[in-house]
């Protein structure tokens, strides 16, 4: 089990992370989910023992490795977690093989069992036909598989990958994720994953922790988070297209949007309503419900079309099965259901 206690990170009087607990069992693929500036770096760093927290502490199966309270860490060599970054940082004058003995010469594993390891996980990463080359004459793709190597192969029972695949491009990122989550059962290590990208935290995760402001918003399993967000953040945050999130004033019976009156009482007189995407409809003519919007965006997704509207400071976004005849410019009905799936104070906590 992998627990993090209270844990905050002051830099001078900034508080990069803020009071996190959370804990995941073993095997678990934990994401850290967030924007830039988040805290999200600060955890994993805290959690591979490069960093010390300013309070709280980490338990690697119920053993203390850092420790905030009394200001201390177990060296980030002697904790069994393995670190992959965003920068491969292979070693330029080693070769493959090179690179993924080093630390096992490191820990003195003797020669017989680290050629088979070296050889294990070669082929477990597909690259057993690069061993003998040198960083230079392999494609980024293929140094970042023996970054990953490199960690994996001293066995680590924490692996923790910091925005791995930000540097590939798209193609290459959606294969790795594949192959990454492939990994992750083949070594059923504890994995903590740090991204800002929802749609990878949403594929690979067995728990997500969604920060904004150092603090973590909402903790769970993705289907949780896409069905019951916690606040309007999250809300916001997650989902393909993410929710729409509007503020709303209290208006009689009922409440008004873009002009148009509906008739449902909201909770309090100033809040949010939070519609899905997929909740909105759109066309031609006008209806009681819907609002007249700029067409601003038409994309095809899996088989459906996102359609994104504008008025003013208003923008919707819906997801329809529909082909969308209308051309950007084009002034076309988004209407709403008939209540919003929930709703949120204006500070962002759900009501509802
Ligand atoms: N060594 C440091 N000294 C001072 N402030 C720092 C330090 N490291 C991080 N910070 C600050 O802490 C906050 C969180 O940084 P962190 O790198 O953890 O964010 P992040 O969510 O990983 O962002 P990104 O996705 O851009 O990497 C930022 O405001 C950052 O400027």
């Amino acid at each position: 089990m992998l627990e993090i206690k209270h844990l905050t990170k002051r830099f001078g009087e900034f508080e990069a992370v803020k009071d996190v607990s959370i804990s995941v069992p073993d095997g678990a693929f934990l994401v850290l989910l967030g924007p830039s500036g988040c805290g999200k770096t600060t955890l994993l760093r805290m959690l591979a023992g490069l960093e010390l927290p300013s309070e709280g502490q980490i338990l690697f199966d119920g053993t203390i490795v850092s420790d905030g309270d009394r200001a201390w860490s177990a060296d980030p060599a002697k904790r069994n977690s393995g670190l992959v970054f965003q920068s491969y940082a292979l070693w330029p004058h080693m070769s493959v093989r090179g690179n993924v003995e080093w630390p096992l010469k490191v820990m003195k594993m003797p020669t017989a069992e680290r050629t088979k390891r070296i050889d294990d996980v070669l082929n477990l990463l597909d690259i057993h036909q690069l061993a003998d080359r040198y960083p230079n004459e392999i494609s980024g793709g293929q140094q970042q598989r023996v970054a990953i190597a490199r960690t994996i192969a001293p066995k680590p029972s924490v692996l923790l990958f910091d925005e791995p695949l930000s540097n590939l491009d798209a193609k290459l990122r959606v294969e790795m994720r594949t192959e990454l989550m492939r990994l992750h059962r083949a070594t059923g290590a504890t994995t903590v994953y740090v991204t800002h990208d929802q749609i990878e935290a949403m594929t690979m995760a067995s728990h997500v922790a969604v920060m904004n402001g150092g603090r973590v918003q909402q903790f769970g399993a993705p289907a949780e988070l896409v069905e019951r967000p916690e606040t309007a953040f999250v809300a916001t945050f997650v989902g393909t297209p993410p929710n729409n999130v509007i503020e709303v004033k209290k208006n009689g019976a009922g409440y008004t949007i873009g002009g148009r009156h509906m008739p449902v009482d909201p909770p309090v007189d100033d809040c949010l309503a939070m519609y899905r995407a997929d909740a909105l409809r759109i066309g031609s003519a006008a209806s009681q419900r819907s609002l007249p919007m700029e067409l601003v965006e038409v994309s095809a997704i899996a088989g459906r079309t996102m359609v994104t509207g504008l008025s003013d400071a208003l923008r919707l976004t819906a997801i329809v099965d529909v082909p969308v005849k209308a051309r950007i410019g084009d002034t076309v009905e988004f209407e709403l259901p008939e209540t919003p799936q929930c709703w949120f104070t204006p500070s962002g906590e759900r009501i509802s």
